[in-house]
């Protein structure tokens, strides 16, 4: 088992929520984030577009160590965006709670029954 390190610490979606509305707000140093969520809704759809495609090839090519990394920048980038959209995680997670009281096959056929 690897030894852990300061950079090795466990980061959730929550603290990458935490993160980015802390760099949004601004005062600090330079930050990607806050240049990237000042582009607009967009701008962040469009980098959300590219990492999921980049995810996606990168499984077919079964590149493991591309997955995880194109994964990170992926899930980083939908909480961008959701902050953008002033949406928060925990809607996210109230909708998935919802979900997990049926199965998929009946979730999405309640999509097209509405
Ligand atoms: N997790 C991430 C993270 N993942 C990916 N990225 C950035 O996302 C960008 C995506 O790479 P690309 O090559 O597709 O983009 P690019 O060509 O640089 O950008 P564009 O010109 O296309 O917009 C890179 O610049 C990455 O550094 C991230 N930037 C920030 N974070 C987190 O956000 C925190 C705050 O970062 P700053 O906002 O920069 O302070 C960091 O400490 C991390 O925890």
């Amino acid at each position: 088992m690897s030894k852990a390190n300061k950079d090795d610490r466990r980061v959730t979606l929550d603290d990458l929520a935490d993160i980015v509305a802390e760099r949004v707000a601004g005062g600090g140093p330079p930050s990607y984030t806050r240049s990237l969520v000042e582009k607009g809704v967009a701008k962040c759809a469009q980098k959300l577009g590219e990492e999921a495609v980049e995810t996606a090839l990168a499984a077919v090519a079964a590149d493991t160590k591309a997955v995880v990394s194109e994964s990170a920048d992926l899930l980083y980038h939908l909480v961008v965006l959701l902050h953008a959209r002033g949406i928060s995680l925990e809607d996210i997670y109230a909708e998935l709670g919802r979900r997990t009281a049926r199965s998929g096959i009946e979730e999405k056929a309640s999509r097209s029954a509405g």
